[in-house]
């Protein structure tokens, strides 16, 4: 709208016919000076989809000219200047000038003169309140603010070994053997085990403690006698090889604790065993009881038809069992392992 007779805002002649842009921050001044004003174009405003619609208001009216500011860097509109001086944004356009594209889009249907607000544009002029919300054209892109980076660390020179006093030990070169065969150590030992017996036998010895399982494998194995009673812990082995009817046999006699407390461990060995001794005290009647029990668990863990032999163990100590009898295998029946 042109405001005629207003007092105008720049060095005009008197009388000449102003007007006024209808963006609020560009005071009145004559056409002439709007035209010659770089930063300030003249627009027709043309009906949007939302102008022609009946009952809709409008803060331009339809085809009065108004000028669009432009702030560019620096800006010669004293109005529109930035207080930085190398500002280079802003502003602001119901249709921006063409090739500069704006963020966000415009919203097609909204009246002219009503700009979409730019909520999280950071780039806003503070000197223009009625731009602030109005949205930002990024005429340039924005400069990169120089920065110190960090110190290139310089390699720390490491100085030169010193040459040893001895010299380095010659390493033997890795010892090799035919893939899939094994190596020579264990193949010796194979062979030389192979030659010395013909068949296998694993034993089992069971029974209470204190009946002599040990002292009778010691006996069997070594011919020796121990009078002290040292328990034996978890399970022991010994090997002798005996030759029966030219076949070299070798027994693998395993020796058990008879305590309570290892017969979890000891009960893992009744199922690879091929013969079984179930040893008892002649001397002491509970161990010759407890022979049920230990048969009970060889019919439990030990494999179907293993081979069980009973020894009444401590024949030389007869005259302690029962007045009159020769001992608990010749006074009972003998229980259901036999
Ligand atoms: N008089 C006599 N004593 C024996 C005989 N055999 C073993 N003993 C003694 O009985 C005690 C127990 O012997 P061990 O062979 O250690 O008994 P064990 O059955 O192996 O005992 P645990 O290892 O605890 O299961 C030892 O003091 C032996 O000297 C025997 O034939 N006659």
């Amino acid at each position: 709208p042109v405001s005629r007779g207003s007092k105008p805002a720049c060095a005009c002649p008197p009388g000449a016919p102003l007007t006024r842009c209808c963006t609020p921050v560009v005071p009145p001044q004559c056409r002439g000076c709007i035209s010659r004003c770089p930063a300030v174009h003249l627009r027709s405003i043309r009906p949007s989809a939302a102008s022609r619609r009946p009952g809709t208001s409008h803060a331009v009216p339809i085809g009065v000219p108004h000028c669009i500011p432009v702030c560019p860097s620096p800006c010669p509109h004293p109005s529109l200047t930035s207080p930085a001086p190398n500002s280079r944004l802003l502003i602001v356009s119901p249709t921006p000038p063409p090739g500069i594209p704006t963020t966000p889009p415009e919203d097609p249907d909204a009246p002219p003169g009503v700009l979409p607000r730019s909520p999280g544009c950071p780039l806003l002029c503070p000197l223009h309140p009625p731009l602030q919300n109005r949205v930002c054209l990024r005429l340039a892109p924005p400069r990169r603010v120089p920065h110190c980076l960090p110190p290139t660390p310089t390699p720390i020179p490491i100085p030169p070994a010193s040459p040893s006093r001895y010299p380095a030990h010659p390493r033997a070169p890795p010892r090799c053997h035919p893939a899939g065969s094994p190596p020579p150590a264990r193949r010796r030992r194979q062979a030389a085990m192979a030659k010395q017996y013909d068949v296998l036998f694993r034993l089992l010895l069971l029974g209470d403690s204190g009946v002599g399982k040990t002292c009778l494998l010691c006996r069997f194995t070594d011919s020796e006698f121990h009078p002290a009673h040292i328990s034996t812990i978890g399970v022991d082995f010994k090997m002798k090889t005996i030759e029966v009817d030219g076949i070299k046999v070798r027994i693998q006699i395993w020796d058990t604790a008879g305590q309570e407390r290892y017969q979890t461990i000891t009960k893992q060995y009744y199922r690879r065993a091929q013969g079984i001794f179930l040893v008892y005290d002649i001397s002491s009647e509970r161990s010759y009881q407890h022979i049920v029990k230990w048969a009970s668990d060889v019919d439990e863990y030990a494999p179907d038809g293993v081979q069980k032999i009973l020894i009444g163990n401590k024949a030389d100590e007869e005259h302690k069992s029962l007045p009159g009898s020769t001992g608990w295998t010749s006074m009972r029946p003998v229980p259901a392992a036999t």
